[in-house]
């Protein structure tokens, strides 16, 4: 649905010395499937924002494709271009409220400036969103008299107020509270399940992709590091950039705490169903696995449980080498941390 085939952008430097310019986006290329809520995650000063603005042209790239819905925007007369845009919605991190409408003018607003609809439509169509957004009962309220959450589902019908086929969400929680951003992904995910939306979003927070999104990308000084399934990316992140944001979102284990008693350090793994049984309880009983318990952590990513920790073996009823295969067959994985147990004793033999 949105292809984005190496996208270039540079800015130049105040004086427009082409040395000094910018390179925000270096030669980025994108697939984002029909009906999929894909993420790019970036520190500050990434790209993030230039490449979505380069999505619907809000910001021109020097070099590159953008395709949505298989049209090339970047090649579009200035007319077909407005047209081609009303097939892409866009949630902003401030709202970008008409202050001086009311919810319902503001979501009335693109309907307007479209102007293919007529009045009795456009109403329709307004009372439709707010019902989709659960804002009904404040539709004749204005801006200032809406919290944050309220201002965004505003954001949101707005957004769609045009049916797009596109939903572009640049930082769309990062001005929300931890509640609200939970019940505003809560909604995006929804928005996107029942009118079948592709939804692009950036963002700089974690919790957003492993809650909302199919897949992800990671950005990092123009150039996408990595990318995937989030379910891969999280599990088996490659690039220094994604473990770095996922250490600093606590979602990696520390792998370089190892426990002075010089026992092997074992990290289980375990994605959905197997997430919820008692793991450590079953090896104990079918293996006798003795561990002393470091670390562990029951999260979801994208509703699915995903349970994850670390442990020092202290002894078990079979060579520890075993213990992954003994794991595997239980459903879930097994890694060693630092030197595997088979490893260091083969050391040991080497250096006696
Ligand atoms: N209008 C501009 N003129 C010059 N340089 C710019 C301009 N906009 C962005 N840049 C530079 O381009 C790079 C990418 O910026 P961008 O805003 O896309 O990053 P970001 O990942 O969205 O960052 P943040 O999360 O802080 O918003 C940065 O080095 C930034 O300083």
């Amino acid at each position: 649905m949105i292809e984005l085939l190496s996208l270039t952008k540079r800015y130049a430097s105040r004086r427009g010395a082409p040395a000094a310019a910018t390179l925000a986006l270096d030669q980025v290329t994108l697939n984002v499937q029909a009906g999929e809520i894909f993420g790019v995650i970036g520190r500050s000063g990434a790209g993030k924002s230039t490449l979505i603005r380069c999505i619907n042209l809000l910001e021109r790239p020097d070099e590159g494709s953008v395709r949505v819905g298989g049209v090339d925007l970047t090649t579009l007369p200035p007319r077909a271009l407005q047209q081609q845009r009303q097939r892409i919605g866009m949630v902003f991190q401030h709202f970008n409220l008409l202050q001086s409408r009311t919810v319902a003018g503001n979501v009335r607003f693109p309907m307007e400036l479209a102007g293919q609809r007529s009045a009795a439509e456009m109403d329709a169509r307004v009372d439709e969103l707010l019902a989709l957004v659960g804002l009904s009962e404040l539709r004749d309220r204005h801006p200032s008299q809406l919290s944050g959450g309220q201002k965004q589902r505003v954001g949101i019908a707005r957004a769609l107020a045009n049916d797009p086929e596109v939903l572009l969400c640049d930082e769309a929680t990062s001005a929300l509270d931890p509640e609200t951003t939970e019940q505003i992904l809560a909604l995006l995910g929804d928005i996107s399940r029942r009118l079948r939306l592709t939804i692009l979003l950036i963002t700089h927070e974690m919790h957003v992709i492993h809650a909302l999104c199919d897949r992800v990308a990671v950005l990092e000084r123009g150039h996408i590091v990595e990318q995937g399934p989030v379910i891969d990316v999280f599990l088996h992140p490659q690039h220094a950039t994604t473990r770095a944001l996922l250490a600093g979102a606590g979602f990696l284990l520390d792998e370089g705490d190892s426990p002075a008693s010089g026992h092997p350090v074992l990290q289980l793994t375990a994605v959905g169903e197997v997430a919820r049984l008692p793991l450590l309880d079953t090896l104990r009983q079918s293996a006798g696995l003795r561990v002393n318990l470091l670390e562990g952590r029951l999260t979801r990513l994208k509703g699915v449980p995903v349970a994850r920790l670390r442990a020092e073996v202290l002894g078990a009823a079979l060579p520890l080498a075993e213990l992954p295969a003994v794991v595997a067959a239980l459903g879930a994985q097994a890694r060693w941390l630092g030197v595997a147990p088979a490893a260091a004793q083969a050391a040991e033999e080497v250096g006696a």
